[in-house]
């Protein structure tokens, strides 16, 4: 088998360094794989609470997806074992660590930091939909930066091949009416608006419908409530993308690879990503 796959790993394969962060199901390591001194992120996941929350099939989903997927700007998940209490995520290291605590130091970012970012991960999710994987949770809190200050995109447990969904409900489609043909009712374009959301945080630092009860964010996304501060100063041609992606009709969302074509991108995104 080629490096990584196939062979079975175990705990004692790797030496264990700091704490990176800490999920809601576990801690993250640094670790170093004791033969080939490769540096990795170890995630250390309790059997006991994914069964409690019942996501085991969600992480085999995530490790089957993530085991196809190889791209710049998605973070690697190399392998997994477990033991009798615990299942270890073998992932590549991001040496600059989390976005969201970059953003929470920067409020918020410069155009060109802000349109590099977000032209990198249209390059991953135009290579996901490809795969007919949409990630579906795209925030902050899922993007890491590389020892380059590129931006990964980590985290697929909520991701799904659309493909297999249309697969795996019928044979064949031909008999199906409409509303359940369209029944998968994520499409790659809730990706779309996801980015639209992150291109408003990352240019304001703060995410566009916010608000303080959930009812009141709710409410302010099935309206499409987009309001621009005056504060801080952004270009029209930033608030004419994300006006282009918070669009409520998914069909009329700015499609990925038009994104990359858009003014603000092309003016302010740095190529090398
Ligand atoms: C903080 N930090 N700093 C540097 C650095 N370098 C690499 N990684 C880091 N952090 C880990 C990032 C992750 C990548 N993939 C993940 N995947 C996951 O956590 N999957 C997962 C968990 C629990 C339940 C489920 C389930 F079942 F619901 F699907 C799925 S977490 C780093």
């Amino acid at each position: 088998a080629s490096a990584g796959e196939k062979k079975r790993w175990t705990l004692s394969d790797f030496d264990i360094g700091k704490p990176l962060g800490r999920g809601k199901f576990g801690h993250v390591y640094l670790a170093r794989e004791k033969r080939s001194n490769h540096i990795v992120a170890l995630k250390v996941l309790f059997k006991s609470q994914l069964q409690q929350s019942q996501v085991e099939h969600q992480l085999r989903r995530e490790v089957e997806i993530q085991s196809h997927l190889r791209h710049p700007n998605i973070l690697r998940l190399y392998g997994y074992f477990y033991d009798q209490k615990r299942v270890y995520l073998i992932l590549e290291y991001a040496a600059k660590g989390e976005l969201y605590k970059e953003l929470q130091k920067c409020k918020y970012f410069s155009e060109r930091r802000a349109a590099t970012y977000v032209a990198s991960l249209a390059r991953a999710l135009i290579y996901c939909h490809g795969k007919h994987v949409i990630h579906r949770d795209i925030k902050p809190e899922n993007l890491l930066i590389g020892a380059q200050g590129e931006l990964k995109i980590a985290d697929f447990g909520w991701s799904v091949h659309t493909f297999n969904r249309r697969r795996t409900m019928c044979g064949t489609l031909d008999y199906l009416p409409p509303e359940m043909v369209e029944s998968v009712e994520h499409d790659a374009s809730v990706d779309i608006w996801s980015l639209g959301v992150l291109c408003y945080e990352f240019l304001y630092g703060v995410p566009p419908f916010e608000a303080k009860e959930h009812s009141d964010t709710y409410r302010r996304i099935v309206q499409v409530d987009l309001k621009f501060p005056t504060k801080p100063i952004v270009s029209s041609a930033a608030k004419d993308l994300i006006s282009q992606m918070l669009v409520k009709d998914s069909s009329q969302r700015l499609p990925l690879h038009k994104l990359l074509e858009h003014p603000w991108i092309v003016q302010n995104a740095d190529p090398s990503g």
